[in-house]
């Protein structure tokens, strides 16, 4: 395998991937210029996010089947084009319901990305270094997140709404073109199986990944690590600290760079951990979900505004989560096998979206209902309230998961004769081998 065609495939796949996520975050910035420009309240800019997540949620499984069948290139260039189509169509539209057009398309889009470079990972490089180039892509990606903070709000105050969408789309373009020179589905030469026959095939490679309970625990890994941050950086965390605790908009734009910078020290970190401790996943998983938790409760439950450093303290926390996510599509590759990895990866992607547009919808509702649909009402407790809901979703999502590890294992035990016991056991058995 030729080492610099490798990191230019690496890199074209990760700008791509980078460029879609700065995309799909562009409405988080423009959160409050889209509350006056289409004139809507809370509940109507949640359904704007919500239809986006919406789509992109539910084309994942498609998406995967599609990657399985057609390979991930093709799917990496059809999603680019149908996102920089959506962009341009949220700047150009006034109403609503263009703007909702606009959405969805880029979710339509945003869907095919993704899994399609971690689907490219999987044929480029050696498998032991899967989990850590993985977290490299997740977390470099989301530098998306900060060209809609910084360059794309700039542009976007200082010019106005269809500017910064059509700049932003323009970048969509730079990166179709470099895929389209750059990337192939596989190195030459490769000895990987090939793609199944027919579509009949990958249908049912994906309703078989379905049942595995190891894909299971990656969709709940997924969904308990990673809504916390979504729903934060997409959504409410601009609003939340513009009307609740009062932030100039540079600032909170500015803040929403803390969740992704955390994510990017964390991130290499999960991969190593992940790659050395393939048995000790789930935990990772609770241990990072229980930190957010705390963090969350510490926020909520202080008394009056919440002081600046504990926000960052908590941006911080959930930034972790975005990368502990990815340990989801590590339970996807290590119980499937390589022709049904996009499908996977798919049902795996669904979890952390799904449980982040029901957040989000939630907060919406909330925060509606406890202001009376008043922007200037948008106070400290409605979030207090709203934001709550996540210890419902994320508790829920825990329980499942802690059935699907159970179910994991035991199957695991059967099939391999390895029985994974509780983290304490282990930690202990290993001190004892240390004395
Ligand atoms: N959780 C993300 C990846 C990530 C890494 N660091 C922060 N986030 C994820 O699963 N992304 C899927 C996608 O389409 O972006």
């Amino acid at each position: 395998m030729g080492s610099r065609r490798v990191w230019w495939v690496f890199g074209v796949g990760v700008f791509a991937y980078l460029i879609t996520v700065m995309q799909r975050s562009t409405l988080g910035v423009a959160a409050v210029d889209a509350t006056e420009r289409f004139q809507i309240d809370a509940a109507a800019l949640s359904t704007l996010a919500v239809a986006q997540l919406i789509v992109y949620a539910a084309m994942q499984v498609p998406v995967g089947v599609l990657i399985d069948r057609l390979g991930p290139r093709v799917l990496i260039i059809a999603g680019l084009t149908v996102v920089m189509a959506g962009q341009v169509w949220l700047g150009l539209t006034t109403g609503l319901g263009g703007a909702i057009v606009g959405r969805m398309l880029v979710g339509l889009g945003d869907a095919a990305v993704f899994t399609s470079v971690l689907r490219l990972v999987n044929s480029w490089f050696p498998t032991r270094r899967v989990p850590i180039v993985s977290q490299w892509v997740g977390n470099i990606g989301q530098i998306g997140q900060i060209l809609s903070a910084v360059p794309f709000s700039f542009v976007l105050h200082a010019f106005g709404w269809s500017p910064a969408f059509l700049s932003a789309a323009g970048l969509v373009l730079l990166a179709l073109v470099g895929v389209l020179i750059v990337v192939r589905d596989r190195p030459s030469g490769s000895d990987e199986a090939p793609r199944p026959e027919t579509w009949g095939h990958v249908v049912r490679e994906v309703v078989i990944s379905l049942r595995r309970p190891g894909t299971r625990l990656g969709f709940w890994s997924h969904f308990v690590t990673q809504s916390s941050g979504t729903v934060l950086t997409l959504l409410w965390g601009f609003p939340f600290m513009v009307y609740a605790l009062g932030y100039p908009q540079p600032l909170a734009a500015s803040l929403l760079i803390v969740i992704v910078v955390s994510g990017m020290i964390a991130g290499p970190i999960l991969g190593v951990l992940t790659a050395r401790f393939p048995y000790r996943r789930s935990n990772l998983v609770l241990g990072i979900v229980t930190i957010m938790g705390v963090a969350w409760a510490a926020l909520l439950l202080w008394p009056g505004v919440p002081p600046m450093w504990l926000v960052i303290v908590l941006f911080v926390v959930v930034g972790v989560g975005g990368p502990g996510s990815l340990i989801g599509f590590d339970f996807a590759r290590t119980f499937n096998p390589i022709r049904a990895l996009g499908g996977a990866n798919g049902i795996v992607n669904v979890g952390g979206f799904l449980a982040s547009f029901v957040m989000m919808f939630l907060i919406g509702l909330i925060i509606d209902a406890v202001s009376g649909g008043s922007r200037a009402d948008y106070s400290m407790d409605s979030f207090r309230i709203a934001f709550s809901v996540q210890y419902l979703v994320v508790g829920f999502g825990v329980a499942m998961l802690l059935v699907a590890r159970s179910r994991t294992r035991r199957r695991f035990a059967e099939d391999e004769g390895i029985a994974v016991g509780p983290l304490w056991i282990a930690v202990r058995a290993r001190l004892g081998r240390r004395r």
